[in-house]
């Protein structure tokens, strides 16, 4: 019965990415026509991982930002739990750095600002990524990022003695202690996986890889690296802070926030430290988007606002949260038919 809840309100089309427990489709609201990310959740085959979706649904109901990927809406049936996010039509950060071999300094500040604004505030609520790589973080249609966390292997079922590889795809942006299975903070951890990923989007390729895991695992805990002639000494300072291997030695998040590289504006200005607040109103709301909603559910704007203050996450928060993605992206927001 998710299927037919879902055919009522979403168009589902193809497959844009499936792991783990997961699959992820690509999918049309009908009411607004907004594209959306449909993330498909075997309730069965998550087995005694079932709690890790749940506590993902309850991490994201509070992490609204601009630089995260928004949760829309939450469909959960006897078998299915199905989230309805935020769909990134400019795809993975990876295929982008990639595309262009390595970004120039500018260009990966640029990026890194972001990242570094998202990976504060979720350190903010509470919460740690522990998943920091590329293929996490995607596009929106103004090439601004926006971070998911796809692998639902945050905490793989095994502790950390599970070879990550069989749970977390490549290990090479897992911090030494987060490897060696000792006790670690997730915020260090992250921290570690940032540097790996500002080398990733300055050289193009990895600080530590080696085909032959345990070759990689000896090269991070030795965490030597290379350093190419075209990183600037500002670049490498900043890198060399992120990749300490001792994680007390390490930068934190905070101090990145006013690090002099990130501050750094083309004509050697320097910027504002990286603001991280969340830019999401959700006490005050939008009256243009209350007044639209009233009428296409023919209730009171007041009757609505009291609707949507509860947070349901249903379809009444999704359009709420469509049509703010409309009007952020200066589409017009009109959904009557043509009067
Ligand atoms: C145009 O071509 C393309 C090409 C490729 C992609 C797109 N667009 C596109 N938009 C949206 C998604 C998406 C969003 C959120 C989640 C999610 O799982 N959220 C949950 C979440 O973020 N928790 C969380 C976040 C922070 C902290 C704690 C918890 C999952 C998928 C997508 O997926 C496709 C996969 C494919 C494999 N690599 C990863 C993305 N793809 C477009």
């Amino acid at each position: 019965e998710a299927l037919s809840v879902l055919e009522g309100q979403y168009v589902l089309h193809q497959t844009i990415g499936s792991g783990g427990f997961a699959k992820v489709k690509l999918g049309t609201h009908i009411l607004t026509g907004e594209r959306v990310a449909i993330k498909i959740m075997d309730k069965h085959q998550l087995g005694h991982d079932l709690p890790r979706a749940y506590l993902e649904v309850r991490a994201l109901k509070v992490l609204c930002h601009q630089h995260i990927c928004k949760l829309y809406q939450v469909i959960e049936t006897t078998n299915k739990i199905i989230l309805i996010l935020e769909y990134c039509p400019g795809g993975e950060l990876f295929d982008y750095i990639v595309s262009k071999d390595r970004l120039d300094e500018e260009e990966a500040r640029f990026f890194f600002r972001q990242i570094v604004a998202a990976v504060a505030y979720i350190h903010s609520q509470g919460f740690a990524h522990r998943d920091l790589k590329p293929e996490n973080m995607l596009l929106d249609e103004e090439n601004r990022v926006k971070l998911i966390d796809f692998g639902l292997c945050a905490q793989p079922e095994g502790g950390m003695n599970c070879p990550l590889e069989t749970c977390c795809g490549s290990p090479a942006y897992a911090a030494p202690e987060l490897i060696r299975g000792s006790v670690y903070l997730g915020a260090e951890a992250d921290v570690w996986s940032l540097g790996v990923l500002l080398y990733a989007l300055l050289c193009g390729f990895l600080p530590f890889d080696d085909d032959h895991i345990p070759s990689l695992y000896q090269k991070i805990q030795i965490g030597m690296y290379e350093k190419p002639n075209w990183l600037s000494p500002g670049a490498v300072a900043l890198i060399d802070s992120m990749l300490q291997t001792t994680p007390i030695r390490r930068i934190t998040v905070r101090q990145l926030l006013h690090h002099p590289w990130l501050r750094t504006n083309p004509s050697g200005f320097l910027l504002g430290p990286i603001q991280y607040e969340s830019n999401y109103q959700l006490i005050v709301l939008d009256e243009e988007v209350l007044e639209e909603m009233s009428l296409v559910l023919s209730m009171s704007p007041t009757a609505v606002k009291e609707e949507i203050l509860h947070w349901k996450y249903d379809y009444v928060t999704a359009l709420y949260f469509m049509l703010m993605h409309r009007k952020i992206h200066h589409r017009p927001l009109h959904l009557r038919p043509h009067s």
